[in-house]
């Protein structure tokens, strides 16, 4: 399941369980009389069935869906204006759904912060309007119930996150992995597109990948691979991204990278390789395909062939060396 849906899933889940609690409310209130509140009971619920309508139309966005903030502020505003106008004490447990609803849908800093607002309005109600103790012990209660959400929540972040990152790296290499460079060369050739700056990517192959292989066996590449990998880092800039395409081969995305800048970290490149001593396979080389995108690049698959051309082209005309494709125009 998608993280996109599994969202969905848990804000109708959220909003459906907070919408029966308001509805029963509701009717209780109505049942005895007290008008105010079933009006107010029912204001609430007509709010989180908008958030289910919501979380139905944006289902597709729901990873930041700015819906959800205003709907919520409004729920818990309408609640604490409430307290304070309606002076009535039973209104105070309206909000401790609330206090959980703000967790599981919004981000966590933004739903730890309408809950800590909520909570903190709830006790200072409490403490003018009924006993010390009340307040105390609702705050209490409230505190507890937000430390273990917001810890639940935050756990499950760090996992869906430390997931996200295996399924994105090389676990060999430590670098991106071919997956990730197709979505990220496409979101780059968008952002040219419309920035207008230039981009301009680098396909890197080992040279005499068979023989180093037969030499040094895939357990010694493995090491080499993974020295090269810290050696690139260290070598391009800020902003640049470096892929590990497999059998000695990689993949640099160079943003805001003319074709004057990628001949000369193209030649950064091929050289510092060249002159270093590397501990498993001792002096190598690498050949490099470099190109630029031009203006009717709008595929990375295009662009990505382009560049895997040229390095094709760099290793038939001698190895250790760089060879730069230049995009072709349609003839018109
Ligand atoms: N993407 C990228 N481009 C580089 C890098 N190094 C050099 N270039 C390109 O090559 C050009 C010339 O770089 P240098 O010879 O280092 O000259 P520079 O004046 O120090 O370059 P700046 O970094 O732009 O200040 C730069 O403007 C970039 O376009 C790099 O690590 N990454």
């Amino acid at each position: 399941m998608t993280e996109t849906r599994l969202r969905t899933y848990t804000h109708l889940a959220g909003y459906g369980l907070t919408t029966l609690f308001i509805a029963v409310l509701a009717m209780q209130n109505l049942r005895y009389g007290f008008y105010p509140l079933f009006y107010l009971a029912s204001g609430l619920a007509l709010l989180t069935l908008a958030g289910i309508a919501y979380t139905v139309l944006a289902r597709r966005q729901q990873l930041r869906a700015p819906g959800h903030g205003f709907i919520l502020a409004a729920l818990n505003g309408i609640v604490v204006a409430a307290l304070f106008t309606l002076d009535h004490a039973d209104i105070s447990h309206w909000c401790l759904p609330l206090l959980v609803l703000n967790l599981l849908i919004l981000p966590l800093r933004h739903g730890l912060i309408l809950s800590l607002l909520t909570a903190t309005l709830l006790t200072l109600f409490l403490l003018i309007h009924q006993s010390l103790s009340d307040a105390v012990l609702v705050g209490f209660a409230a505190i507890i119930l937000i430390s273990a959400g917001a810890l639940y929540i935050w756990h499950y972040d760090h996992m869906a996150q430390s997931a996200e990152d295996l399924a994105i790296t090389d676990p060999v290499t430590g670098a991106h992995n071919a997956r990730f460079l197709d979505e990220t060369l496409q979101k780059e050739i968008s952002r040219s597109n419309f920035t207008g700056h230039p981009l301009s990517v680098i396909a890197l192959g080992m040279d005499y990948l068979d023989q180093n292989r037969d030499l040094h066996g895939e357990a010694g590449l493995a090491v080499f691979y993974r020295e090269v990998t810290q050696h690139l880092f260290g070598v391009i800039r800020a902003g640049d991204t470096l892929y590990t395409l497999g059998q000695g081969e990689f993949f640099l995305i160079l943003p805001f990278t003319p074709e004057e800048g990628v001949r000369v970290i193209a030649e950064r490149v091929r050289r510092s390789i060249a002159e270093r001593e590397w501990p498993v396979v001792g002096s190598t080389t690498f050949s490099l395909g470099c190109t630029t995108r031009i203006d009717t690049d709008n595929l990375a698959d295009a662009l990505r062939k382009r560049a895997c051309h040229a390095l094709s082209e760099a290793r038939r005309r001698g190895h250790d060396s760089i060879w730069y494709s230049v995009g072709e125009p349609p003839s018109a």
